[in-house]
């Protein structure tokens, strides 16, 4: 009976169509919690730090496990583009994956409740941004026009109403909101929760009231579900977080490059947020859309905010001239692929931002040894990348 259920499962969404990118220095417990939501999907592994290492995966999940020795093994001189000791590795899973479609998780991020306690199948409400349109070249005000209850507002143009293809659908976190250095350390106790629901586990109603008085004496506490999607408008930069994310590999996958991060460079941290304004750049040129809000992970850990701040110093200096940049480029109309825009990108950046830092020269031959990388594993004539499938009966 057992055996007939199981096979009664439905399918999920893009089964076979999507990767699950975890990058990781722990072990895999929390997917224990994403179970009834990720089992029946592929996971791509990125062990970073000590390759001799073992990490412990929960049995029954079909995964590849690639650690730093499989990423100097399959890209030679060019593994030199994959940051070590850095999430950023996670970019290494996007490149041998051979999906359409990407989802990349933190190991502690976690199933979040919305208001009515239902636990959220995050990967769900990302396939669902992914597989409907956007709306990056006139603003709806009822947010998501494709998602359940809303539509286009009076006055919204119908001859726009088709939207444009999402490439990106960038969702949040509800607990440990993924703040800068300063921001955490200014604010160590500020969470981004529902209503307290979990509190009634310990505490009743009086109790409660006088918890959240206090807190709201102390501390402003941010109470943050925010039901709705949100196309992020052309013309737009915004920071990326690489914890709950997911992505049209196909279309966007070559600009997905998370820069060099970690040990041996100047910064970490900025990981996710090159990649963002790259990203971002580039839909825009592409017209291409990019979605921002629901679904919420649970983010259960705070990183040390002395050890953020030394990682991502120079990254808040040198934004305030990185953002510029981006935001003033334009693109040649010639560039017709993501690479030919990446490669466009890679060549400004080392013109524009290397006067800033010599940093930036490197990042920008990070850039072009990337595509290179890129373009070697995923040609049909690619070398062939796979790990042992390390599925576990
Ligand atoms: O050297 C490392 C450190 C960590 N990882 C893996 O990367 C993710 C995120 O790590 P963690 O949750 O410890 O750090 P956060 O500060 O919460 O991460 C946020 O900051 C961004 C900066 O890169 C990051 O994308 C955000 O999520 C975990 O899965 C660690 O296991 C690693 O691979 N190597
Ligand atoms: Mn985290």
């Amino acid at each position: 009976m057992a055996q007939l259920y199981s096979s009664m499962k439905p399918t999920p969404m893009l089964k076979d169509e999507l990767d699950i990118v975890i990058p990781t220095i722990r072990n895999l417990d929390f997917l224990e919690m994403w179970r009834p939501f990720f089992e029946q999907y592929h996971l791509i592994i990125v062990q970073d730090g000590d390759p001799s290492r073992t990490i412990n995966i929960p049995k029954g999940f079909d995964y590849e496990l690639y650690n730093r020795n499989d990423i100097n093994r399959i890209l030679g001189p060019k593994s030199s583009c994959i940051s070590f000791k850095d999430s950023a590795c996670r970019c290494f899973g996007y490149m041998v994956s051979k999906k359409k479609y990407i989802y990349t998780i933190d190991d502690d991020c976690f199933v979040a409740k919305d208001p009515s306690g239902k636990e959220i199948n995050a990967l769900e409400q990302h396939i669902k941004n992914l597989l409907t349109p956007s709306t990056p070249h006139f603003f709806n005000t009822l947010y998501d026009p494709y998602g359940d209850g809303a539509d286009f507002v009076r006055g919204y143009p119908f001859s726009m109403r088709e939207g444009a293809i999402t490439a990106v659908s960038h969702g949040l976190w509800l607990n440990i909101p993924d703040y800068d250095a300063p921001t955490q350390l200014v604010k160590p106790l500020e969470r981004n929760s529902r209503k307290f629901d979990n509190a009634h586990l310990f505490l009743n109603d009086e109790e409660i009231n006088a918890y959240v008085l206090l807190i709201g004496l102390v501390f402003v506490v941010i109470c943050r579900y925010v039901d709705a999607v949100m196309t992020i408008p052309k013309g737009t930069l915004f920071p990326m977080c690489g914890m709950n994310l997911a992505f049209d590999r196909e279309l966007i996958g070559p600009a997905m490059y998370f820069g060099l991060m970690g040990d041996g460079q100047p910064i970490g941290r900025y990981d996710d947020m090159w990649a963002g304004w790259c990203v971002k750049v580039i839909c825009d040129h592409m017209g291409w859309g990019v979605k921002t809000g629901l679904p919420y992970i649970w983010h259960s850990k705070a990183s040390n905010p002395f050890v953020n701040l030394r990682k991502e110093y120079n990254g808040i200096f040198w934004q305030e001239e990185a953002i510029p940049f981006f935001q003033s480029l334009t693109l040649p109309k010639e560039c017709t692929s993501v690479q030919q825009c990446y490669m466009e990108l890679a060549k400004l950046v080392k013109e524009k931002l290397g006067k800033m830092d010599p940093y930036f020269i490197k990042l920008a031959d990070g850039m072009v040894t990337w595509i290179e990388a890129w373009e070697e594993l995923n040609s049909p004539d690619g070398i062939e990348a796979k790990a042992p499938n390390g599925k576990d009966e």
